[in-house]
């Protein structure tokens, strides 16, 4: 049996952990939270479920999952890849800040560790990875989310969000700006260009739509390969409207293939 460590207990953390209930191979063998939140997960979880907020008192195991957003990912994934445990993680966005990304690659160098960042709500990576082998010369990102999508982000400085009427772009930049500047909305972006041209020449369009439910993510590219569109409408987690549940599913997901003699690559 698999034995893994949840990096925060959200909607997609809370997600993961009623999926891999029926899992055969895997369980979640303990919950890490935020200092003073131990309680209130264990009282979600039951008292048998090892819940901290201090790497020194986790149980042994074998894998760790990251849904804890920027701050959990650069608080504790480095953390653990040092100790060498591999690291699924959802919070790609985070690389964007160059000292965390070289501080991961050390840390896995040192741990003899791997850190995976699944697709998460977006798809298409395989083709985009692949193309980037021939060279791709462009690569453009529309994350377009319903108005409560926004909500908490730095778009409400720019918009009036409750009065908006038509959907708007209030964002055009580099995937690297959009990361660092929305970072429970643009992991998409970070993801996209790290399977593409990198977190500068990806082009990044943020809109918010008052007339969608769903989250939309396109991708448009071009390279040596030929051409890619991708799109997809992706409804959102109960517990979050930022938050796509393909998000948790991609996790899910990659954990069941750890755990599978044929693997699609
Ligand atoms: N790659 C992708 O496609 C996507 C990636 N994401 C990423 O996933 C993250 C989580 O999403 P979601 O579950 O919806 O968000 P939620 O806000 O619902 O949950 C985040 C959880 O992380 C916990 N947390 C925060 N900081 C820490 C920390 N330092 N240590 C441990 N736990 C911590 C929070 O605890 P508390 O309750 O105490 O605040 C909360 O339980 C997003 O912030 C984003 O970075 C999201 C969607 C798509
Ligand atoms: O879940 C989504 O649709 C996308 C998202 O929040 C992100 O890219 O961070």
């Amino acid at each position: 049996m698999q034995q893994i460590l949840l990096i925060g207990f959200g909607a997609i953390g809370q997600y993961v952990h009623q999926a891999l209930q029926i899992s055969e191979h895997s369980r979640i063998a303990a919950v890490l939270c935020r200092p003073g939140r131990e309680a209130a997960v264990r009282e979600a979880l039951g008292e048998s479920m090892v819940c901290v907020s201090d790497l020194s008192k986790l149980p042994p195991l074998d894998l760790a999952i990251e849904c804890a957003g920027h701050a959990g990912f650069a608080q504790h994934v480095p953390a653990l890849l040092h100790w060498g445990l591999d690291v699924l993680a959802v919070s790609s966005g985070a690389l964007a800040a160059r000292d965390l990304a070289s501080q991961v690659e050390q840390a896995s160098t040192m741990g003899q560790s791997h850190l995976a960042l699944v697709s998460g709500a977006i798809g298409g990576m395989d083709a985009l990875s692949a193309a980037s082998i021939g060279g791709l010369n462009r690569v453009v990102y529309r994350g377009r989310k319903p108005v409560q999508g926004w909500r908490g982000s730095p778009a409400e400085k720019l918009l009036v969000l409750d009065e908006l009427s038509t959907a708007t772009t209030f964002f055009t930049g580099s995937a690297r700006e959009a990361a660092l500047q929305y970072p429970k909305n643009a992991n998409v972006a970070a993801t996209i260009a790290l399977a593409g041209i990198g977190f500068d020449k990806t082009t990044v369009e943020l809109i918010a739509d008052p007339d969608i439910t769903a989250n939309r993510h396109e991708i448009e590219a071009q390279g040596v390969f030929g051409k890619l569109q991708f799109s997809i409408e992706g409804e959102a987690l109960p517990g979050n409207p930022r938050s796509s549940a393909l998000t948790a599913m991609s996790l899910v997901k990659a954990v069941e293939k750890r755990g599978s003699s044929l693997r699609l690559v």
